[in-house]
């Protein structure tokens, strides 16, 4: 990790030349003494590893200890890229030690992320695909590039693979039922301009999106905290909730769909054609 770098070496080595074993994986920043940023930075995609997925949570328990935080954004080091979603690798021929680790360390990062006491804004500057959108998804406001280029929504079905219940639910929960059972059945990737009319995300903006959510982020920060965190856990408990009883049926419901060999050769040619691309 590059905190376990002497500080000259962390001052001398470009940051593009290190390898991920050597990065933090995020940095936390505080614009102000309310507002934190957390920022991925896993190259090339910011996908979910599981040493990904462990130190998001990780920093999300950081910032909430100090109690003067209220809000914090969530942004990308790549410039078109928010996260690629899970690590495609980790489910590729895995022991199955590791892909339930791995797992759990998902689900841990989704229930940390969703009910956290803090006001949470995705600002999403590039593409968010499947796990990219879970992350987007479980923020409370979510602020999109107008780039028409760019796509989010759940894409899992062109992997071979289904969204786990949960995630399932936060869709049905964020778009409503029926343009989650069209979009998770084709494994749709909206445009902004799409997913803003469906309301998978909240504001798109043109200008650079940080800025924006910066702003949103004051908006949020400046809510009294107690009847704030009330109406979240009011809003989203029962989910969060249900989950926690349900984890380790929920692991064992994906160790037995990713080990299947059908789903393993699919999970491979699509890894295959996207190194080919
Ligand atoms: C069973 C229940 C699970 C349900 C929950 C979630 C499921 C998931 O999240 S699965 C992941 C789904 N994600 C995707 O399908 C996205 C795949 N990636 C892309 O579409 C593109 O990479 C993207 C549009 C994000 C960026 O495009 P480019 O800028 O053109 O980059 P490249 O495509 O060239 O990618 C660079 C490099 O990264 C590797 N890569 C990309 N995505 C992933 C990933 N999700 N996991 C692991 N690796 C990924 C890609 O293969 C390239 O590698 P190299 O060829 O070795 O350079």
């Amino acid at each position: 990790m590059l905190s376990r770098l002497s500080p000259l070496a962390q001052r001398t080595i470009s940051p593009r030349l290190l390898s991920n074993a050597q990065r933090t994986l995020v940095n936390i920043s505080y614009p102000s003494p309310k507002i934190a940023v957390l920022e991925l930075d896993r190259p090339p995609v910011n996908s979910l590893s599981l040493e990904m997925s462990a130190k998001i949570v990780e920093s999300i328990k950081e910032i909430e200890s100090n109690p003067e935080v209220q809000a914090m954004v969530l942004k990308s080091s790549n410039p078109k890229i928010f996260s690629a979603g899970l690590d495609i690798t980790e489910m590729n021929r895995p022991t199955v030690a590791r892909l339930e680790d791995f797992w759990r360390n998902i689900q841990t990062l989704f229930l940390t992320l969703y009910s956290t006491r803090l006001s949470t804004i995705a600002s999403i500057d590039g593409h968010s695909p499947a796990g990219g959108c879970l992350l987007a998804m479980s923020c409370d406001y979510r602020i999109m590039s107008a780039t028409p280029s760019y796509k989010i929504g759940l894409n899992e079905t062109k992997l071979g693979i289904a969204a786990p219940y949960w995630l399932k639910d936060l869709f049905v929960t964020t778009i409503g039922y029926r343009e989650a059972e069209v979009g998770l059945a084709l494994g749709k990737l909206y445009s902004p301009k799409e997913a803003l009319e469906i309301k998978l995300v909240d504001e798109l903006v043109d200008s650079p999106v940080i800025d924006v959510a910066l702003k949103r982020a004051d908006e949020w920060a400046s809510i009294p905290e107690k009847g704030r965190v009330a109406s979240k856990v009011m809003l989203r408990g029962a989910m969060i909730q249900d989950l926690e009883e349900k984890r380790e049926m929920d692991v064992g419901w994906f160790r037995d769909f990713i080990m299947e060999e059908g789903v393993q050769k699919g999970i491979e040619g699509y890894l295959k054609n996207l190194s080919k691309k």
